[in-house]
């Protein structure tokens, strides 16, 4: 993955950005400045708009109005795989792996995948020795060199979800989307993965949504919160803690959740 920047660009930016359904509208004129190599959590009720602005930075729907930069370069409405190739990837919340191939294996593809493999034979096995270091290198930061031939659909939840992670950072993206990286696991899983994901993304911009309150303070480095498809807050854990708004709109709403026992 490349993609020369404008030096001094942010590595991500959004302007005014605003996404529709129909008359509905989701997204109002979201406007947000990411660094490069900051850790920025964002968090929102249910429904905020959180998937909808992944969506749309990643490549998955086009805005209806405003603009979205990756280091100074315009990639909103652009296709997934074009901005995938200009250095971002994401993770899902819903599995995405080649289920009947092993770890070793679906690692390997997208360390290939990245390094623009083509059935050249001349270009195929530099790049196939080089994608094989690189794997090699992933399994043991995952602590998967274990289960390397282990069939993906084998692996316990956890494990697939830290395959999932090192599938994107296989490729050396600049910039990665974890889209509620933590779901559905348990406490100590949890803050096993907490530590792996600062661990395989050290030095690139991570953008997340995580509903994880334990998880986004001990993360990130400054959170968006999101309430009705506008950006209410934006600021460092402790500016958040401290917002009257955000209370209202999203923690206290969450306390309540969870006292009752709602998501
Ligand atoms: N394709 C679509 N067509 C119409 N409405 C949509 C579509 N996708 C999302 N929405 C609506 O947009 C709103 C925001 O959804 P979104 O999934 O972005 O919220 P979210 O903050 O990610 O929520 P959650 O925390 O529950 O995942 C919701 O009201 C949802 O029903």
């Amino acid at each position: 993955m490349s993609g020369a920047a404008p030096s001094g660009a942010p590595a991500l930016e959004l302007r005014n950005l605003c996404k529709r359904f129909g008359r509905t509208e989701i997204l109002r004129g979201v406007t947000l400045s990411v660094n490069a190599g900051e850790r920025v959590a964002i968090i929102g009720p249910n429904g905020a708009g959180k998937s909808t602005l992944f969506n749309l930075i990643s490549g998955g729907m086009d805005p209806s109005a405003g603009e979205v930069l990756m280091h100074g370069e315009r990639i909103g409405g652009r296709r997934p795989f074009e901005i995938n190739r200009l250095g971002l990837a994401r993770s899902f919340q819903v599995s995405n792996l080649f289920s009947n191939l092993s770890v070793f294996e679906n690692l390997r593809c997208s360390a290939l995948w990245s390094t623009g493999y083509r059935y050249a034979f001349w270009r195929r096995l530099t790049h196939a020795r080089g994608a094989n270091e690189r794997t090699e290198d992933l399994l043991a930061r995952l602590g998967l060199a274990h289960r390397r031939d282990t069939l993906a659909s084998q692996l316990s939840y956890a494990e697939q979800r830290a395959l999932e992670l090192g599938i994107t950072v296989a490729g050396g993206p600049r910039v990665v989307l974890l889209d509620e990286p933590t779901a559905g696991m348990s406490r100590s899983e949890t803050t096993h993965f907490t530590g792996l994901i600062r661990q395989l993304t050290e030095g690139r911009t991570l953008p997340t949504v995580e509903h994880d309150m334990s998880v986004v303070f001990s993360l990130a480095d400054r959170i968006a919160v999101l309430a009705q498809g506008e950006l209410i807050a934006f600021g460092t854990p402790q500016d958040i803690r401290a917002h009257p708004a955000v209370q209202q709109a999203y923690l206290g709403a969450r306390d309540t959740a969870q006292k009752t026992g709602a998501h």
